[in-house]
């Protein structure tokens, strides 16, 4: 479970977030300006609250109190933006291990090939970013992100930059990253057909509120 209850202001922004987030996946959505880019960097830990908490499971990852702060590198948490930012200059098979890399043998949960399989990437492994479709970009987006044995996956408008095609085309290998890894989602996005179609719980976001009063 995922303990939210901070607050954090930037200029004339005031993000205040208070809820428990349990479901397998779960889907922000609301307006453009809301905040859940925010919010979701404070999950990652790239943005620090200026009080409150954060604690995931039974793990304190944010305590104004008692000072506690777990920098993202440390929280073990996937991440996939909307644009995918693979590394240009490294092939898809360096992109994909370079989080794993950093990852003990005893912390790996998946080996490269069953990541291959899970996304249907193994004939693009030589490639570079740029010879690659959006689709393909994206698909090796979540590799990496699986490949780094995350407790949570956090994804930022991740199928926002795709037509529909691509995007129909995506949906079911994020329907086996939930049904074969079992690793929890926070979603954000516009398109709340997304969530609906992972079987998510929505979230609504308003003008810096979760949930929204
Ligand atoms: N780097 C930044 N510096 C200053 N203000 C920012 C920055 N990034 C976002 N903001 C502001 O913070 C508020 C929340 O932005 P945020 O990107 O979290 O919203 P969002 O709900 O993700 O929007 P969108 O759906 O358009 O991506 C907005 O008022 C935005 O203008």
């Amino acid at each position: 479970m995922l303990k939210l209850d901070f607050e954090f202001t930037r200029d004339a922004f005031t993000l205040r977030a208070r809820c428990a987030i349990t479901a397998p996946v779960t889907g922000i959505c609301g307006p453009s300006g809301a905040g859940k880019s925010t919010l979701l960097a404070h999950v990652a830990g790239l943005l620090k609250p200026a009080r409150g908490t954060i604690s995931f499971g039974e793990r304190t990852l944010f305590d104004s109190r008692t000072r506690v702060f777990v920098p993202a590198h440390h929280r073990h948490f996937g991440l996939v933006f909307q644009d995918g930012q693979l590394f240009p200059h490294l092939s898809v098979r360096a992109n994909l291990v370079y989080g794993q890399k950093h990852l003990a043998p005893a912390q790996q949960r998946f080996d490269l090939q069953t990541v291959l399989d899970l996304l249907e990437i193994g004939p693009l492994l030589e490639r570079r970013p740029g010879q690659l479709s959006g689709g393909e970009r994206q698909r090796v987006a979540l590799g990496r992100a699986l490949l780094y044995s995350p407790r949570l996956l956090l994804l930022d408008e991740p199928l926002s930059a795709l037509d529909r095609r691509l995007k129909e085309q995506i949906l079911p290998f994020l329907r086996r990253i939930r049904d074969e890894t079992r690793i929890p989602m926070l979603y954000v996005t516009h398109a709340r057909e997304e969530i609906v179609a992972l079987d998510g719980e929505i979230v609504e976001m308003e003008a810096g509120m979760l949930p929204a009063v």
